[in-house]
């Protein structure tokens, strides 16, 4: 306590806190994962965040999904890719080579602290407490092992997850120490630091690439820094079908939409596992949010403007500015 701050002087330092604090995604290509984003601002809007969401872009971000989040009161950042060094590494899917420009995020050092959220994920609760967490830590929810995308892996093979690490017991003898703790890294708490930043790319550089890309190399890179949170701030939804028991669903605060078929803005029911009720009930519950005009960002004129204002004078974009809602 420092009892001569007057209350000016705290709010003064709260506010000045708070402005360096912000979420952040991350949006490359000209696919449809701008959706997501824009799903997952008015999400952060419906549970009353108090922070920003920034949008890490890559180049190839068109400029109509730029002024779709701009439109949202997302702050639109461009970074430039991060590429693993050169091997014949297979990624579990192809494309998650691109997201090793995920670490462009530690240099975005006008923030103190950030929560990570990828475009797939919703919130479905108010988490602007985890900003609280004692800094000097990464904190994310534990992975499940237990899908296909990780059949190259021992712990696959074998069965074994560190969800449930007694179910099948680690066979020390063949296979050595069991794996240390997984994080997903589709969600995760960090302190943006250009030391952090220089330090991860000098080390990708060293670091062949691996099946996870971003996430393995996340992981061996935080190892010891690592602090699991509890899976209500990031639902994988295997977890669902693959841990039921450690799945409270009306606890859970944020969705990550990552089983193969399962990101709503392209969910047809028909892959494994999709056409489960609670599966249909939570794509459902991300299009209630995405079509629901009443989250729409009220200042969406000023934010957008600039870039409005240069497509229409380079002629890229036709813009008819919506009427009046008066
Ligand atoms: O064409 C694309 C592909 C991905 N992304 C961005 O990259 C994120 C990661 O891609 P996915 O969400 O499709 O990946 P998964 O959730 O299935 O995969 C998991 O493994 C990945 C390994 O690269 C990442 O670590 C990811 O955060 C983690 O949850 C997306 O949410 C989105 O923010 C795009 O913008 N455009
Ligand atoms: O780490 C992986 C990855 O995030 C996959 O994309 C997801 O589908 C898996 O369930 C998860 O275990
Ligand atoms: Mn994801």
């Amino acid at each position: 306590m420092e009892p001569n701050v007057s209350k000016a002087t705290q709010i003064m330092r709260k506010t000045t806190a708070a402005a360096r604090r912000a979420y952040v995604t991350f949006l490359a290509g000209d696919g449809d994962y701008w959706k997501g984003v824009v799903g997952l601002a008015k999400g952060l809007r419906r549970v009353r965040s108090a922070y920003p969401l920034v949008v890490a872009v890559l180049p190839d971000v068109p400029d109509e999904h730029r002024l779709a989040l701009l439109d949202q009161g997302c702050v639109v950042r461009e970074i430039q890719p991060v590429y693993p060094p050169d091997s014949q590494t297979q990624f579990a899917m192809a494309y998650y080579v691109i997201n090793y420009s995920k670490l462009r995020i530690w240099e975005f050092i006008e923030y103190d602290r950030m929560v990570y959220l990828d475009a797939d994920i919703q919130v479905f609760d108010n988490i602007d407490h985890l900003f609280e967490l004692d800094k000097g830590f990464f904190y994310a929810v534990k992975d499940c092992f237990c899908e296909k995308t990780w059949s190259h892996t021992p712990q696959y093979k074998i069965g074994y997850c560190q969800q449930c690490p007694d179910k099948v017991t680690w066979p020390e003898h063949e296979l050595g120490p069991p794996p240390q703790l997984y994080f997903n890294a589709g969600m995760f708490v960090h302190e943006p630091s250009l030391a952090t930043a220089k330090d991860m790319l000098n080390t990708l550089l060293v670091t062949p690439p691996t099946p996870f890309a971003e996430q393995d190399f996340l992981n061996m890179f935080f190892q010891h820094k690592y602090m699991p949170i509890p899976p209500v701030y990031n639902l994988v939804l295997a977890m669902l079908w693959r841990h039921p028991d450690n799945v409270e669903l009306d606890k859970i605060k944020v969705v990550h939409y990552c089983a193969a078929g399962s990101k709503p803005w392209r969910y047809t029911g028909k892959e494994a596992n999709m056409d489960r009720d609670d599966i249909k009930i939570l794509v459902n519950k991300w299009w209630d949010i995405f079509n629901d005009e009443s989250l729409d960002y009220k200042g969406a004129d000023e934010a957008s403007q600039p870039l409005r204002t240069a497509l229409a004078e380079a002629g890229a974009v036709k813009y008819y500015p919506a009427p009046s809602a008066a």
